[in-house]
């Protein structure tokens, strides 16, 4: 039943790419900051400015990872190492720390002024899966879930919670480690043999294979079907209504 294997009774769901359009304000929002930093650097250093990607470098280096991993996914990957900070930093510091919240700023501050778009599909999907009476959960890196689930208007379809505040105060290891799934699946009362993991990010399916959840729902919204496949899903599709339909 909806696309899933026999015997799974709940569903746990990535936010951002996969209920709502905010893949897109977190790329906007990365790209924004990263370019005026490696503007910065490229002066300091004399080297060229190679300007962050906002569809290679975010699906590779950034997405589904939480905010700080996210910063030093990219910086490795350009061969720069900054010092981590401390809250206390000024806007402008050179730091892991003052980077990604200069690029919370800029998140917050869209989904304040533009408000959260949904995929109307994912919501048939979310809506269908209630009705039968699976257990439901979101699962995200974000600390700005609640936030982002409020202004979508989705507050009240799941059960359970778990996002980048509660990995923080929980010292959960982030995606693409199984650690928030698991702890998704145990707020649910479930087993992984029995949750179906659904997911945008390539460290968010690697989070699911490595969870051995029942199914691994990789959303394609970008062109990368392949790359999902090989980090982890069972299943790829654009839209999570193509499995009401199997
Ligand atoms: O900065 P936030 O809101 O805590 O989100 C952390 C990450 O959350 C993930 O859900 C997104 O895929 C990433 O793009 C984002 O960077």
């Amino acid at each position: 039943m909806f696309g899933l294997p026999r015997g799974v009774r709940g569903c746990l769901f990535d936010m951002d790419g996969v209920l709502t359009r905010t893949a897109t304000v977190h790329a906007a929002a990365w790209k924004s900051m990263f370019d005026e930093f490696l503007r910065t650097w490229a002066d300091r250093t004399g080297t060229p400015f190679v300007p962050f990607d906002a569809v290679a470098d975010y699906d590779q280096y950034v997405d589904g990872k939480q905010r700080m991993d996210g910063t030093r996914s990219f910086l490795q990957a350009r061969g720069i190492t900054l010092p981590e900070g401390s809250p206390d930093d000024p806007d402008d510091a050179l730091t892991v720390r003052a980077l990604s919240d200069r690029k919370n700023a800029l998140v917050q501050e869209i989904i304040d002024r533009d408000g959260v778009e949904t995929f109307p599909g994912s919501i048939r999907y979310l809506r269908a899966v209630r009705d039968a009476g699976l257990r439901r959960a979101v699962v995200s890196s974000s600390a700005n879930t609640a936030r982002v689930l409020a202004a979508a208007g989705l507050g009240d379809y799941f059960e359970a919670h778990v996002d980048g505040v509660d990995a923080r105060r929980l010292h959960l290891a982030g995606k693409p480690a199984p650690d928030m799934y698991l702890a998704g699946a145990q707020a649910l009362g479930l087993e992984p043999s029995e949750a179906a993991v659904f997911e945008d990010a390539l460290a968010g399916v690697a989070a699911g294979r490595a969870g051995r959840f029942a199914c691994v729902v990789g959303v394609d919204r970008t062109g990368q079907a392949d790359a999902l496949r090989e980090h982890g899903a069972d299943i790829v599709v654009s839209d999570l209504a193509e499995l009401l339909e199997r």
